[in-house]
Order: C-alpha cells, then structure tokens, then sequence
C-alpha cells in the first residue's frame, strides 16, 4: 500500500506524540493565548472551541488519532501483501472488499506501519472489528514453522468468544494454523485435550532451529478464551503457556478492564513477558517478511526479544487513562472513527415510542406487530425483568411471533438452542438484557427495542448496534414514559444524536391486547410462584410490569458477573 507523503508525516508525528512522556496537556491543545490571537470573531465560536477542547481526551496520543473515516472500503484483491490463501477464505467467506476499519488496521499491522505499535481501536458496532484483528494476525503467523500458542483472543463472554472463534476459523485454516477455545463450554479434560499436545519425539524437533520444550508444545497457533477459564489453564493446566504469545487482542476492551477477575489481565502480561528472561526464547518462526521483527525488535524499549503486540477494541473505547495504563500498551495509535467519541452506525434510525408505564407490555405487543415478524432484539434491565417479560408475553394467545428468552440464567445448551433458531428465523423476537448481546452478530436483525430505557450511552450503543450491521439499515426504538423523555435526549446527545422522532404505535392496536391483559398477569403470578416453589430462585414483582427501577445498578451488575463464565 502506498503512504503518501502527508500520511508519512502524520504517522510520524503521531509517533512522536505518543513518545512523549504522559502529562495532561497535549500537543494538539489550544493555549488561551493561541485563541485570543488567532481570527476567532464572536462569543461562540469561543465557547465551541472551548468546549471542544474540554472534551478532548486527557490522553495526549489519544488526541491525534487516525480518522477511520477518511479510509475507504477496499476490494479484497488490491490488498498489498495479502496471502492468496486467505483471499480465497475471505472470498468463501463471501467478502469481496474490507471494510474501513478492517483496511486501516491493515495497513498499521502488515504495512506500512508493521505492528511498530499497540493499537486502541474505537470503531462503531457492527463495522467489522473482528475481521480487522483476526486478518493481520492470521496472515502474520501464517509462515510460521511450528506451532506454539502466538495470539490470544480475551472477550467477555462465551456467547461472543463462539462467535469470534467462528471468524478465526473461517481465515486460519487456510493457512496452516489451529484456532482453540477456552470457554468452559466443554469440560476442562477436553479442553486440555483440544490444547496442548501430547509430548511426542516427533521428527520435526530435532530439525527445528525453534526447539519448543515436548512439554510447551500447544495444539493450537490462536486461542480465543474468556477471562475465567483462561485462568483456569494458566493456574491448572501443566503445558499451557503464555511464554510465545506475539499477540494480544482485548476484545470489548472497556467491558473486560472493568473485570478483574483473577487478575488476569496482569497475570497474562506477566506470563507473556516472562519470555524477555528466558536465555533460549522461542522466536516467532515468522519469516521476517516486510522487515517486521527486525522493526519490533529494534522499536521494543531495548528488549531483546519481539515484543507482546496488543490490539484492543470497542465500539465504546475507555478514554480513561488509568484503565488504560492496566494494559501497558506501548507507544499506542488510536485509532477512531470521526471526531465523536460515541458513534452510532451510519444506517440505523432512532424512535421513541411514549407510553404509560402501566401498559408497556401492550406497547411493546402492538409496536412488535407493527414490524410484522421482522427480526427484532428486545432489552430490558436485567435478568429478572427478560425472564418476567418473556413469560408474561407468551401468555398473550394467537400471537403470530415467536419469541423466546435469551438471558444468562439459561444453561449453555439452551442459550445455544435458542440462538440457533432466531439466526435460521424460527424464533422472531429475543428477550435478552445488556449482558448476553454485547457484541452479538446475528444476521437479518432490523430492529432492536429498548423496553427499558439504557442508564447509558455506552449501553444504548452497544443495544442499538445490534441492528444497522455492515453497513445495513436498522431501526431502534425506547419506550419511554414523559418522564424520561428529557433524560433521554440528553442521553442522545452524546453521541450527537437529536434526531430521534416519536414513533405512533397504533392506539387500536394497544386496546386489542387488553382484553387479555389481566388473564396473562394472572397466569404470570402462578407460573412465579410455581418457579419459586420448584427452585426457590426466581424474586420478581408480578404487580410492577415496569423495571425500570434500579436500572444502573441491575445491568451493571449483570455485565459483571457474567463476565466469570
Ligand atoms: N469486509 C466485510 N464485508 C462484508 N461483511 C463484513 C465485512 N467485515 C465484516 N463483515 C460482517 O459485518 C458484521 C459485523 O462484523 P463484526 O461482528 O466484526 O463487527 P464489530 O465491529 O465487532 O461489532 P460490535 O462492536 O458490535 O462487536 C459481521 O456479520 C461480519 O461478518
């Protein structure tokens, strides 16, 4: 790829800022004097520079980022230095062109940037993050001579570390490598089995100039794992080791840094790193294509050997710089899309719909037989509330869409079944809380309801976004009592969002569902009570079809633990 001569200069000077030593002002800040100098004419375009400049971010390498925006969609075939095994895989994968944040990634990783830098990515939901990671990565292992365990791949949840491992699996057989999954989906023997291999004299050993120890030898090039069970290998399973880890992805980065489970995100920098002791360290077995070890090597804070590269992303980056010191990135490029901190995808419209709080279950009914059985994500606050509002809509007779629960107190196996059916299309509508859908990639939704309003921007994005994917248009809706409505719009707001029309759920359409509404509240008490006797688990209040008390509290509880799967 070519970088022409104002891009060599960006990068370099991005490179210069990110060397120096942290403080709060930054290159890129305006001094009052600068202001009171320059053509500034009235009062407001003062305040808006003013305000501007608040809002930028305290971290000084933040505050020159690369525009993602600025990069366009590029096809598959003109990408320099491609493997033309993985175009093949990209091409069954049916991906004729990458997408921005996919092509300007690239071109930080394999050329012309050569990985000489951590990479913060902030990039909308649905814009193609993992493909952005997992292609570098692939193709950068992909001359690899034996194997031993070089990337690794943390996201929250297992849900979303199935849907990843499915990415990785699609691009990296193709060349050679063997992806594996820590989730504690299976049990711990056949995950150890799947991993590490056992010790055999194999012959390749004695010709490799990179001996690897019988016992460190893994089963797998790429491992995609949730924090919990990660530790779990890394404290009980003899022959996994981080000690050949090149690369390091933090997926959903702001969710996973508010999680310190085990430790282990120390635990694994520590384990990684070890390397940097170790006399006969296992070289990447990358031939150095590019110059690219040489660059590391050479870039790597006097270390010796090539350094942990780490990629963390979400659509919601922490701008928090000591949640971002936990990672220790080095000399880090941020990468962003336009000058918003939050962005919604391009193609998704926002609604509310205004309803009184007593009928929002009739609501919700009559607003999802208005989108007549298209696919649609309904959120709530918590997991009380998905099981509550599940039961109670399925009691409503001669609905003519499926809908069904999709929360974190349903085993692996169900959570699964039911996934399944709503990507075929069997089941219309999930009812799921903040937890379960981060990151969620389920193709054909067009429509996402906010049953509670989000606490949060970052949680109204991260809902939203699981319409309006890949460019695709999407619509998302908040039912809002008048009360709310102010709080809303100011929730909006900062993601630069005010246009957010109201959305008429046909009156008619409300009082049809009410003749059954006392019946289905009734029948919701017993099957509670029922629940309760059975498991002694259930606590919700039948009377209060409204949840949105509590409401910060529940979905960040909620995100939290189910971050130990
Ligand atoms: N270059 C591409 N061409 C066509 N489709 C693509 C391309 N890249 C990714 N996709 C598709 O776009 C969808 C969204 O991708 P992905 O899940 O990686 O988004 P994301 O940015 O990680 O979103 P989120 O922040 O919600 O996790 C997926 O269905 C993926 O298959």
């Amino acid at each position: 790829m070519e970088e022409s001569a104002a891009e060599q200069k960006g990068r370099k000077k991005r490179i210069r800022l990110a060397k120096k030593p942290s403080k709060m002002g930054g290159e890129s800040s305006i001094s009052t004097r600068e202001l009171n100098s320059s053509s500034l004419e009235t009062m407001e375009e003062l305040a808006a520079e003013q305000n501007k400049k608040k809002s930028l971010p305290l971290i000084p390498w933040m505050r020159d980022p690369v525009d993602i925006s600025r990069y366009d969609s590029r096809p598959v075939g003109s990408l320099p230095f491609l493997d033309n095994r993985l175009k093949k895989a990209l091409h069954n994968m049916g991906i004729s062109s990458l997408f921005p944040v996919q092509v300007a990634v690239w071109q930080e990783t394999i050329g012309p940037g050569f990985f000489e830098r951590d990479l913060c990515i902030n990039s909308p939901t649905g814009s193609g993050k993992t493909i952005a990671y997992a292609l570098p990565i692939v193709q950068k292992l992909s001359t690899r001579f034996i194997k031993c365990l070089r990337a690794l791949v943390v996201l929250p949840t297992r849900d979303l570390a199935l849907q990843v491992k499915e990415v990785f699996d699609a691009l990296a057989p193709a060349v050679g490598l063997s992806v594996g999954l820590a989730v504690g989906q299976s049990s711990i023997a056949d995950e150890i089995a799947e991993l590490i291999r056992k010790p055999t004299l194999d012959a390749d050993i004695w010709f490799d100039s990179e001996y690897v120890p019988p016992e460190q030898r893994s089963a797998v090039d790429i491992l995609v794992a949730t924090p919990g069970r990660l530790m779990d290998h890394i404290n009980n399973t003899k022959g996994f080791t981080l000690e050949h880890l090149h690369y390091l992805v933090v997926d959903e980065t702001d969710r996973l840094l508010r999680e310190a489970y085990q430790s282990w995100l120390p635990n694994v920098l520590k384990l990684a790193y070890s390397q940097n002791q170790n006399p006969f360290p296992c070289t990447d077995g990358i031939v150095p294509t590019f110059g690219v070890l040489k660059t590391i090597r050479s870039f790597g804070r006097g270390k010796p050997h090539p350094r942990l590269a780490k990629m963390v992303l979400s659509a919601t980056l922490t701008q928090d710089p000591s949640k971002l010191a936990q990672l220790d990135l080095h000399y880090p490029l941020y990468l962003t899309t336009g000058q918003r901190r939050y962005q919604l995808p391009e193609q998704l419209k926002s609604f509310k719909v205004l309803c009184k709080s007593k009928l929002k279950p009739l609501y919700l009914l009559a607003l999802l037989e208005s989108l007549q059985g298209e696919k649609c994500i309904v959120f709530t606050s918590s997991v009380d509330s998905t099981h509550r509002l599940c039961t109670l809509l399925n009691f409503f007779d001669d609905l003519q869409i499926k809908i069904k629960e999709y929360s974190r107190l349903q085993r692996q196996s169900i959570r699964s079944k039911t996934l399944k059916a709503f990507r075929a299309g069997e089941i219309q509508v999930l009812i799921s809380s903040d937890a379960m859908t981060r990151g969620m990639d389920v193709e054909g939704v067009k429509n996402v309801i906010n049953y509670d309003m989000p606490p949060f921007i970052k949680t109204y994005i991260h809902r939203a976004g699981r319409t309006a994917r890949a460019g695709q248009s999407g619509r998302c809706f908040t039912l809002l009592h008048k009360d709310e409505v102010k709080r809303f719009k100011r929730l909006l707001q900062k993601a630069d969002n005010d246009s957010c029309p109201v959305y008429s759920v046909p009156s008619e359409s409300v009082e049809s569902f009410r003749s059954m509404y006392s019946t289905a509240l009734e029948r919701l008490k017993e099957s509670v009570e029922s629940e309760k006797r059975g498991k002694g688990k259930v606590k919700v209040n039948i009377k209060q079809p409204d949840v949105t008390r509590k409401v910060e509290k529940a979905s960040l509880k909620e995100e939290e633990s189910s971050i130990m799967e």
